[in-house]
């Protein structure tokens, strides 16, 4: 694992459309037509707006913000599922995002065989996969279910497979959403534990949760974004200090 991971934003805007039905009369369309304008009324809005950050190697950041802050916009952006509208984005290291339960999953494939194709979309070889393939199922528990289609999986069960793939395959970045929501209490105790060790081999980890105890737990770096902005950076305990008293 290279020292150099790292993940640097530089002044990085994000800026979404926001098409919005209307009922619009015959009067306006034509006077639209005549203006030169196109169909269609769209808004724009800002998800991320300036937003300067280093993260380096051995960091674990949590991201924290109420509802809507762009706390998921900015894992997103990291992951290049989005391009910033400004500003300019470079990763160094090999990233695991573990978003959206299921993306990167095909539903008429068993668990087993979703190992192989999640692990190959987060960028590793068969030989490489071959190698987790038997720690992985027995991370999840998911006993016979492992060689189920995954479209008969609970949200849980989902979840087990997505995490224990994106730690198993010793990625230098782990970009977690709201990593534990639909697990049970069990697997929230082991997972921690493994994300523990995952920290621990000194990767970047960026994590977003509304659980404070976890990104106490977890993290030793916090930003906090409001409406799009960084209002606060800095060491876990100060900034989740600021942010549950505001
Ligand atoms: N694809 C999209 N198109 C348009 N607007 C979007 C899109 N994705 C997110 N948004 C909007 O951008 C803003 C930021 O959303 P985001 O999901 O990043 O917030 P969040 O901080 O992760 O919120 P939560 O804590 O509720 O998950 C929200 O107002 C949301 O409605």
């Amino acid at each position: 694992m290279s020292d150099s991971t790292e993940i640097v934003l530089s002044d990085v805007s994000l800026r979404f459309r926001l098409y919005q039905e209307k009922n619009v009369s015959l009067k306006e369309k034509f006077a639209d037509l005549l203006k030169g304008r196109t169909a269609g009324h769209s808004k724009e809005f800002w998800a991320l707006q300036q937003i300067n950050l280093r993260i380096a190697h051995g960091e674990r950041v949590g991201i924290v913000g109420h509802n809507g802050a762009g706390k998921s916009t900015l894992l997103k952006t990291i992951c290049r599922i989005y391009e910033p509208t400004n500003g300019s984005l470079q990763v160094c290291g090999k990233v695991a995002p573990l978003l959206e339960i299921g993306a990167g999953f095909n539903p008429e494939l068993s668990g087993r065989e979703n190992i192989f194709l999640n692990g190959a979309i987060l960028g590793f070889r068969k030989s490489e996969l071959r190698e987790i393939e038997e720690e992985v199922v027995e991370f999840t528990q998911l006993g016979d279910f492992i060689n189920a289609p995954v479209k008969y999986y609970s949200t849980g069960m989902y979840m087990k497979l997505a995490f224990a793939i994106a730690t198993s395959v010793h990625p230098e970045i782990l970009i977690l959403d709201e990593l534990f929501a639909g697990g049970d209490a069990e697997f929230i105790d082991r997972a921690q534990a493994r994300m523990a060790k995952f920290v621990d081999s000194s990767s970047i980890l960026v994590f977003v949760s509304h659980q404070e105890s976890l990104v106490r737990q977890l993290c030793n770096r916090v930003i906090w974004l409001d409406h799009g902005r960084v209002v606060a950076d800095g060491p876990t305990s100060d900034v989740l200090h600021r942010y549950l008293n505001k």
